[in-house]
């Protein structure tokens, strides 16, 4: 394998990357499961998160810390030289947790520009798996594009006895490298499976078998090398693009017993909030002195909120939320609420942030949310 690197200073926040690129030749494609002809040739893009990380013996699995380079990560694959020509890019290395506007902005420049570049017939992103389905999320709503993008990550750090890293960045390599794989979205492919970015979420805090959409259920399973696919290519319903703008600072505010409602107003008078999304109980329930509050804080200071769930299934239908209200005997109508139908708090404020950005107000905001998060 032969390396190259060069330094990059970002525009932004003046920080030099060291960029290594390296190429590994090959011939033969990988047992059955890629269709092309040709090699395929994939950007692997580096973040971090578990899959890059050392702990002190093999069976500590708590307490790593990422310490190994995109590619440390690669060359821990043996069989990769068999399966495509590949190019890498390290452009982070953090926990997943240390994810924000401006590591977002960074690797959507990253993904951009290397699904823009005609040579490349997939992109793999490295990333910790705490955040992943956000971004994820955020990628599969602001890169249209009909090549794979699949994120990769591992339960386990690399120094664990049986660490899930090399298996599942190889498989997440393989899934890119696939022809079935194309007009499918943005995927998350660890623990053999493969799942939609889109509405996939971690389920599981420390298990390998974490990434779960329950009613939407995987997309496709690998075994022994093999990609099956369930369902023909598709991407999720209804699904449209947005251009990436600042991000509008959006709070997921969590209900349970006793919520204290003047929360909704000191974060929307005092922290410059511009939107709510609110874990509530159920499908929608809130108590009634925290929907009073939460009407007010829209008519004093225009915050929407969207009303997602704690539960980990299911939905919240339009016609749980408080759209009429009784306020010291008098009737009110809340248009400044949304259901976010079937996603989870932190995908509802990745949307709210991106219509925000985009300066759509209430009802086109409803819209948006009724024609993407409620499956059609
Ligand atoms: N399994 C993981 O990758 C967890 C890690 N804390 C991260 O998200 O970066």
């Amino acid at each position: 394998m032969s390396t190259d690197t060069k330094e990059v200073v970002c525009d932004d926040c003046h920080t030099v990357f060291h960029i290594r690129t390296a190429r590994s030749y090959s011939g033969s494609s990988l047992g059955g499961s890629v269709s092309t002809l040709k090699t395929p040739r994939i950007k692997v893009i580096g973040t971090g998160g578990t899959i890059a990380s050392k702990g002190e013996s093999g069976s500590q699995t708590a307490g790593y810390h990422v310490d190994l380079t995109i590619e440390d990560l690669l060359s821990s694959i043996p069989d990769l030289s068999n399966v495509c020509e590949l190019e890498y890019e390290q452009i982070l290395n953090v926990d997943s947790k240390e994810f924000g506007e401006k590591e977002l902005l960074m690797l959507h420049e990253a993904v951009s520009r290397s699904i823009r570049d005609d040579s490349f017939d997939g992109v793999v992103i490295t990333h910790g798996t705490d955040t992943m389905e956000e971004t994820a999320f955020l990628l599969q709503l602001t890169v249209n594009t009909s090549k794979p993008i699949v994120m990769a990550g591992s339960m386990r750090p690399s120094t664990a006895i049986s660490a899930d890293g090399p298996m599942n960045l190889y498989q997440a390599i393989c899934v890119a490298c696939n022809k079935e794989s194309w007009n499918r979205g943005v995927l998350i492919a660890l623990n053999d499976q493969i799942g939609s970015g889109f509405y996939i979420t971690k389920s599981n805090a420390n298990s390998l078998d974490t990434f779960k959409s329950v009613i939407q259920g995987y997309l496709g399973n690998i075994v022994n090398n093999e990609i099956h696919y369930f369902f023909p290519a598709s991407k999720p319903t209804g699904i449209q693009y947005f251009e990436l703008a600042p991000f509008p600072k959006v709070i997921v505010l969590y209900a349970h017993q006793g919520f204290d409602p003047q929360i909704v107003r000191l974060c929307a008078s005092q922290l410059n909030v511009r939107g709510v999304v609110f874990a509530t109980m159920g499908a929608g329930s809130l108590s009634k002195e925290t929907n009073i509050e939460l009407y007010k804080a829209w008519k004093e200071f225009g915050t929407p909120i969207v009303f997602s769930k704690r539960s980990m299934d299911g939905m919240v239908p339009i016609a749980n939320l408080p759209r009429e209200l009784e306020i010291e005997g008098k009737t009110v109508q809340f248009d400044g609420c949304m259901a976010s139908g079937y996603l989870n708090p932190q995908k509802s404020r990745i949307l709210l942030q991106l219509c925000l950005g985009a300066s759509m107000k209430d009802r086109q905001i409803a819209d948006i949310f009724k024609t993407l998060s409620f499956g059609g």
